[in-house]
């Protein structure tokens, strides 16, 4: 796999996150990550979780309060700055997975490659279709990305955004349209993928058996971060 990358220190300070008409959907006064470490984030419904990792990943402007990986300040950062930083910085892997119908799947996995200097695509390709095999769908990379059920689409989604060979992974629910054995699979390879080469992952699941696997569990209520169990 690809060469351990440290992962960044991630402190959230203040934040507030409101919906268009001023409704307060997460207010985080707190929270402080080490670089590599590995979080899940649990609670019901509603709770605010993928708002927090919207806020996380500069997708959602808070209305106040800050994001800062590493030495970077979210706030600071122009959209197209912002922009730049997720694509570089941060592996998403979220429940909506757009991916490109009528590409393969190999092709979709490494769809970063567009981004990069010729010479770096082949590496980029390379660990795309590493990850892809991983996750069980190495014979099938030139297969159009349509003709995949919607776990494996799953798992295409999840190869792209490691391809990229992030210091930060945030995933939203990484696990939830996979069947048991898959979703096991995949949640030891997050975990590893932490522990192992010192990414620092987010991750918001009710999946037990993943949380479970991860140094620190966060239950969010009501928009704010009500326990906090370190492992
Ligand atoms: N753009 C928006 N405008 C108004 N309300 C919003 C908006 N986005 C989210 N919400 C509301 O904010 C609350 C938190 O939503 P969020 O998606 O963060 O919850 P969650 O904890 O991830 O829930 P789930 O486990 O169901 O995915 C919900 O009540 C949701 O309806």
């Amino acid at each position: 796999m690809a060469e351990p990358k440290a992962g960044l220190a991630l402190s959230v300070t203040d934040l507030i996150v409101l919906a268009p008409g001023g409704r307060r959907l997460a207010e985080v006064a707190a929270l402080q990550v080490a670089p590599g470490s590995s979080v899940a984030i649990r609670g019901p419904s509603g709770a605010g979780k993928t708002t927090l990792l919207h806020a996380l990943s500069g997708l959602v402007r808070p209305a106040s309060g800050g994001v800062v990986w590493g030495e970077t300040d979210l706030a600071t950062l122009s959209d197209t700055a912002l922009t730049r930083f997720r694509r570089d910085r941060i592996g998403l892997i979220f429940q909506d997975f757009l991916l490109f119908e009528e590409l393969g799947a190999l092709d979709n996995a490494a769809i970063a490659t567009a981004f990069l200097p010729r010479a770096q695509r082949s590496a980029l390709r390379h660990r795309a279709g590493e990850w892809l095999e991983r996750l069980g769908l190495g014979q099938d990379g030139a297969r159009r990305a349509d003709s995949f059920s919607g776990g494996e689409r799953q798992r295409i989604a999840v190869a792209r955004a490691l391809a990229n060979d992030p210091p930060v992974i945030l995933a939203d629910e990484p696990t939830a349209s996979l069947d048991r054995a898959n979703a096991d699979r995949l949640a030891e390879d997050l975990a590893a993928l932490s522990r192992d080469t010192g990414r620092t992952l987010v991750v918001v699941t009710h999946d037990m058996t993943l949380a479970a696997r991860l140094d620190r569990v966060l239950t969010m209520a009501e928009g704010r971060i009500v326990e906090d169990t370190h492992e």
